[in-house]
């Protein structure tokens, strides 16, 4: 099976923006007249894990209505992987869904919410929308051809002081005492070098794109989804941000793990002082902390003491003659 990438992104290239200004128009409809209605809410991984109707309404006609343009195209959603769908991302032309970003602020009504939709094909970005519902501004970019918010460019702050940073960061879903004596540590690390400041916008999407239009000059987290990030983190590369892992290494989207920036020396100082907890990667596979943790020291080698499932699928052990 050859899949021609080329032509494919071609084809949806040529005609994506009608096909998401059509899904994004209806779902932002759905979202405007469900925001003041009564909420039936349920729980996913914590108390703080939150879904509504909504959220599926508005993920299945998405993907019901890009479906009947591109059939044979995958999907990861994220309230499709929560009822159980793979969210492995492979070569194949995907679209990568949060149908509502900051589900706990659409049930306060707290008027940030976002619908973010990426298109990835080898695993790369080509290009991604987020729609602030309640601003009204559609921020938008395609690899190599820049980020626009309501059709204006958009460009980062270019900040290389930390010192003068105002940083975006969440609280996240997560509520045991490890994440959250790290999250709060990390907030108390930044404030002392110091910076300008810390906001939680409550939604990953909104504070990615506010660092790409210059409204803030760096976001960090641990713990979002690649639904909450796909589509921003081409928005802030494409408005001459960087992005990398939390470490400040290379970003890998599955790794629930980000830095977002203004620049390279700004990213570099968060990295220098924020920490991760450990949380599954979205494709379930080891991340690099967790194949080190499962080695142990044995005649003096360090040998896994059971065997890392990789990419391959296949088991296999691993010795480090030193670390
Ligand atoms: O509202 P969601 O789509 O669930 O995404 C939220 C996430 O649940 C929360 O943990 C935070 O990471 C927010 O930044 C996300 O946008
Ligand atoms: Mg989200
Ligand atoms: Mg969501």
């Amino acid at each position: 099976f050859h899949f021609d990438s080329s032509r494919t992104v071609c084809t949806v290239m040529a005609d994506w923006g009608k096909c998401l200004d059509f899904g994004v128009s209806i779902a932002r409809q759905v979202v405007l007249d469900a925001f003041e209605a009564q909420k039936v809410v349920s729980l996913k991984t914590s108390p703080a894990d939150l879904v509504t109707e909504t959220d599926q309404g508005v993920e299945n006609l998405l993907i019901s209505a890009i479906k009947e343009k591109y059939p044979t195209h995958k999907f990861i959603g994220e309230e499709s992987v929560a009822a159980g769908a793979s969210p492995v991302l492979t070569d194949s032309p995907t679209w990568i869904i949060d149908p509502i970003d900051g589900t706990t602020n659409f049930v306060h009504r707290f008027p940030f919410v976002a619908i973010s939709i990426a298109f990835a094909v080898n695993k790369q970005t080509e290009f991604g929308i987020v729609y602030s519902c309640m601003e009204d501004k559609l921020y938008r970019a395609q690899r190599g051809k820049g980020a626009f918010c309501n059709d204006i460019p958009l460009r980062t702050s270019g900040l290389e002081d930390i010192t003068k940073a105002l940083v975006v960061t969440e609280i996240g879903t997560e509520r045991d005492d490890l994440s959250l004596s790290t999250l709060t540590s990390n907030i108390y690390r930044l404030l002392k070098i110091p910076i300008h400041g810390i906001r939680a916008v409550g939604t990953a999407a909104v504070d990615m794109c506010l660092v790409a239009s210059a409204g803030a000059d760096a976001y960090y987290h641990v713990g979002m989804h690649c639904w909450d990030i796909a589509a921003s983190a081409l928005i802030v590369s494409e408005a001459g941000g960087v992005v990398h892992d939390i470490s400040g290494g290379k970003f890998d989207l599955m790794s629930r793990r980000v830095i977002a920036a203004s620049s390279r020396t700004v990213a570099r100082g968060i990295a220098q002082v924020v920490e991760a907890f450990p949380c599954e990667r979205d494709d379930g596979l080891p991340d690099a902390d967790q194949a080190i943790g499962a080695l142990t020291q044995r005649d003096g080698h360090w040998v896994s003491n059971d065997f890392l499932k990789l990419p391959c699928d296949k088991p296999c052990g691993i010795v480090i003659e030193s670390v």
